[in-house]
């Protein structure tokens, strides 16, 4: 077996004291912090031992008096707080515009096109949250079949379809249509188009997550993961990663399973079956179920059940692997509003050499050119520093 290196990202799970957080409307948020102080302390015995006590203040969570990782905080370069943004920064794009967002909706040109498009009309079409709009518009999609669309403070156009209303294929079909309106034809208008079916009854509306479909773009140039491909390695994504890069740079899929604790589960799954490369997971509830919902008790559930999985994680590295924790923008349920927060994020490394100090990094592509150097890709002209000692 040859050298592999896993990649973790907990969504939305940062650590605050981003330099730029005023500049964002951010100040003061802190996911892992105020997540702790909110409940009374976090619960992540493992995860302390591997020092995440020891990069931040966070109420539960000591510093380890020596940390089984090497440990820092990463700054974000790019101009946005978002997951796709985010990902991308750490396999070597930086993104120095940010992409449009839409807080008074999108223009009438893209509603009545989407309309005629589709042969539906349109409610919302404005930024919400999308458990609280499925709630507020359900009933009003149910009696006349109209989409709900809405946005976030993200460059996102959402749809949300009741599937007993609208059939699922109708809903995928019409994001098809957004995505190819707002990302094909040349002009990129949004970051991604996102499908979000639910089911149910009013007041009582359940999204279906695991029929989520994101429709983005495809990176503007090369990442660490076609570098990855090239050098004759398996690149895997588990959850969203391959929606986020339009599935470049990836030679297997593992279809986004239905949770944290599933992808938890793919990732070991394949770890068992790589030869060599990387296996790249996203794990989105931190963000979807609980930052995005404000719910400081179920984000500090989460983080006690992904910690309960770090033993066997640990323990299903061998010499010739790393593993790396980090995450993509910050998420502070106990923050105003229900959207990402600008934060720094974590960074945690086994294996690789001696535990140490990371310190702060500038950018988050040290990852891809850590993973890169660990895999003996090539590295040149794209950004980041090796973390390997
Ligand atoms: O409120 P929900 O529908 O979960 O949407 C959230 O998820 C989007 C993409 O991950 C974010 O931009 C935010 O709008
Ligand atoms: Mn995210
Ligand atoms: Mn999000």
């Amino acid at each position: 077996m040859g050298r592999r290196a896993v990649v973790i990202v907990l969504d939305g799970v940062g650590v605050g004291g981003a330099p730029d957080a005023a500049e964002f409307g951010d100040e003061g948020a802190n996911t892992l912090g105020n997540t702790a102080r909110a409940v009374g302390g976090l619960e992540v015995p493992n995860l302390q031992a591997l020092g995440l006590g020891n990069i931040a203040e966070i109420a539960g969570v000591e510093p380890a008096r020596s940390p089984r990782a090497s440990h820092g905080l990463m700054v974000e370069l790019s101009a946005a707080k978002a997951t796709l943004v985010g990902h991308w920064e750490m396999m070597g794009i930086i993104s120095e515009e940010p992409l449009p967002t839409y807080p008074e909706g999108f223009p009438e040109w893209i509603v009545e096109r989407f309309e005629r498009e589709t042969g539906r009309k349109v409610l919302g079409n404005r930024p919400a949250s999308g458990t609280q709009i499925i709630e507020e518009l359900g009933p009003e999609q149910e009696r006349t079949g109209a989409w709900i669309v809405y946005t976030s403070a993200d460059s996102v156009f959402q749809v949300a379809a009741h599937t007993g209303v609208i059939p699922l294929e109708e809903l995928y079909e019409a994001c098809g249509k957004a995505h190819r309106m707002l990302i094909g034809e040349g002009k990129i208008l949004v970051e991604r188009v996102i499908a979000r079916p639910f089911h149910g009854s009013p007041g009582a509306y359940e999204r279906e997550n695991e029929n989520r479909h994101d429709y983005g773009i495809p990176p503007p140039g090369e990442t660490y993961l076609d570098r990855i491909e090239a050098a004759g390695h398996e690149v895997v994504a588990v959850g969203k990663i391959n929606d986020l890069f339009d599935g470049k740079g990836i030679t297997r899929h593992l279809p986004a399973p239905p949770d944290d604790a599933a992808k938890v589960d793919a990732v070991l799954e394949s770890l068992g079956s790589v030869g060599s490369g990387l296996v790249f997971a996203n794990l989105v509830d931190f963000d979807a179920k609980y930052g995005h919902r404000r719910d400081p008790e179920g984000m500090a559930g989460n983080l006690r059940r992904f910690d309960g999985r770090v033993p066997e994680l640990l323990n299903a590295l061998t010499r010739e692997d790393i593993l790396i924790i980090t995450a993509d923008h910050g998420n502070d349920p106990t923050y105003r509003g229900t959207d990402h927060t600008r934060e720094r994020v974590p960074l945690l490394v086994v294996g690789g050499g001696t535990p140490r100090d990371l310190g702060v990094r500038r950018g988050f592509a040290d990852i891809g050119a850590t993973v890169a150097e660990w895999l003996g890709a090539e590295r040149n002209s794209l950004p980041g520093e090796s973390l390997l000692s």
